[in-house]
């Protein structure tokens, strides 16, 4: 195991880091000491969940910066600049939509005049980062869920896994609804299973069973109409990139539950880090969208569950206009609507 909360490392010149494809039936520890290794794990979703890409992609310009170290140690150490930034590029294009990971890797290169030991250290210094933003960000967006709901215990539902292992430990909304439990303030936690890939299914209920939070799983269809039936209080999810005008991209799946949301009454509340905000980004127009292999459709754990040759639409995710946002809670404050005002409270 990986000492206390967390799902993502640095050990010994290596990325140590939960291999989430294993899960639920196995916990693994994948040892990466490659920046190639660390681009199939992201690519593979064995590490997976915006800000755990993130950490993993920066500790990755760390291993390429070691192994293209060209000098000295210290304030003394250089390296090969132009190799580094070229893997750079490599990492940061291994998933395009968490604005997450193409943040992270610039930080870590922002140090590369420094030598190979000041990227390591900012990199590093992510890894710290992360679990205490992540803590911050829940207990202020469980501030709101509570200010925003009238039921107790609280009935949530949630989406796809935004837990300790979609980030370095605790989670953003997952880690919300934990804050929220450890208060004695949830009855029950509904999730989607989240095809294909099953995050839900896999690791959200893997995190509350370890978290020992009452949940019941549902197919994704059926987030929208547990809403509309009055089964829920709050819907908390994560994000993948939130917009200048507060349009958010999530996992497919997202936009449903946010139009039932909306239309039931419920508040719809994304939580997440700063380092998910593209301020550089209008609008969710603007959002490259990941669309991944057919096969993850038209097979389940490897088994085909379609006829031979039937083809499949897998977008990874979808967009919320930011008008179906009650509010993007981060560690800055509660944005409700257009990011570009400041933090409401
Ligand atoms: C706090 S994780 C944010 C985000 O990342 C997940 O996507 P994926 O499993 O494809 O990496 C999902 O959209 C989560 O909401």
């Amino acid at each position: 195991m990986l000492p206390g909360d967390r799902s993502l490392s640095w050990d010994d010149g290596a990325v140590v880091a939960v291999d989430q494809c294993a899960l639920p039936g196995a916990y693994r520890l994948l040892r990466l000491s490659t920046v190639d290794e660390v681009i199939a794990a992201i690519r593979r979703l064995a590490i997976r969940g915006a800000p755990a890409i993130g950490v993993a992609g920066a500790l990755a310009v760390a291993l390429s910066a070691a192994a293209h170290r060209v000098g000295g140690s210290g304030v003394d150490g250089r390296c090969d600049e132009v190799a580094v930034r070229a893997d750079a590029r490599r990492i940061a294009a291994a998933r395009p939509t968490a604005v997450n990971l193409g943040w992270a890797v610039e930080r870590a290169v922002s140090k590369l005049a420094f030598g190979p030991d000041a990227v390591l250290r900012e990199a590093l210094a992510m890894v710290v980062e992360d679990e205490h933003v992540n803590r911050a960000v829940a207990s202020r967006a469980a501030d709101l869920v509570r200010r925003v709901t009238k039921r107790r215990p609280l009935r949530l539902l949630t989406h796809c896994n935004t837990g300790r292992l979609a980030t370095v430990a605790w989670g953003t909304a997952l880690g919300t609804i934990r804050t929220l439990a450890e208060a004695g303030q949830v009855e029950e936690v509904l999730f989607g299973e989240t095809r294909p890939l099953l995050q839900g299914a896999r690791l959200t209920a893997w995190e509350l069973a370890e978290a020992g939070i009452p949940h019941r799983m549902c197919v994704d269809s059926a987030g929208p109409t547990a809403i509309a039936t009055g089964l829920v209080d709050c819907v908390l999810v994560g994000a993948d990139r939130v917009c200048l005008n507060g349009d958010v991209a999530n996992k497919i799946g997202t936009y449903p539950l946010a139009l039932a949301a909306n239309r039931a009454g419920v508040p719809f509340v994304v939580v997440s880090p700063e380092s998910t905000v593209d301020r550089a980004l209008a609008s969710g127009a603007g959002i490259e969208i990941e669309h991944r292999d057919p096969a993850e459709v038209t097979a389940l754990a490897g088994a085909p569950i379609t006829p031979p040759g039937t083809g499949a639409y897998n977008p990874a995710f979808d967009v919320v206009p930011a008008d179906l946002v009650t509010a993007v809670v981060t560690e800055n404050g509660v944005h409700r609507n257009e990011i570009r005002r400041e933090a409401a409270s």
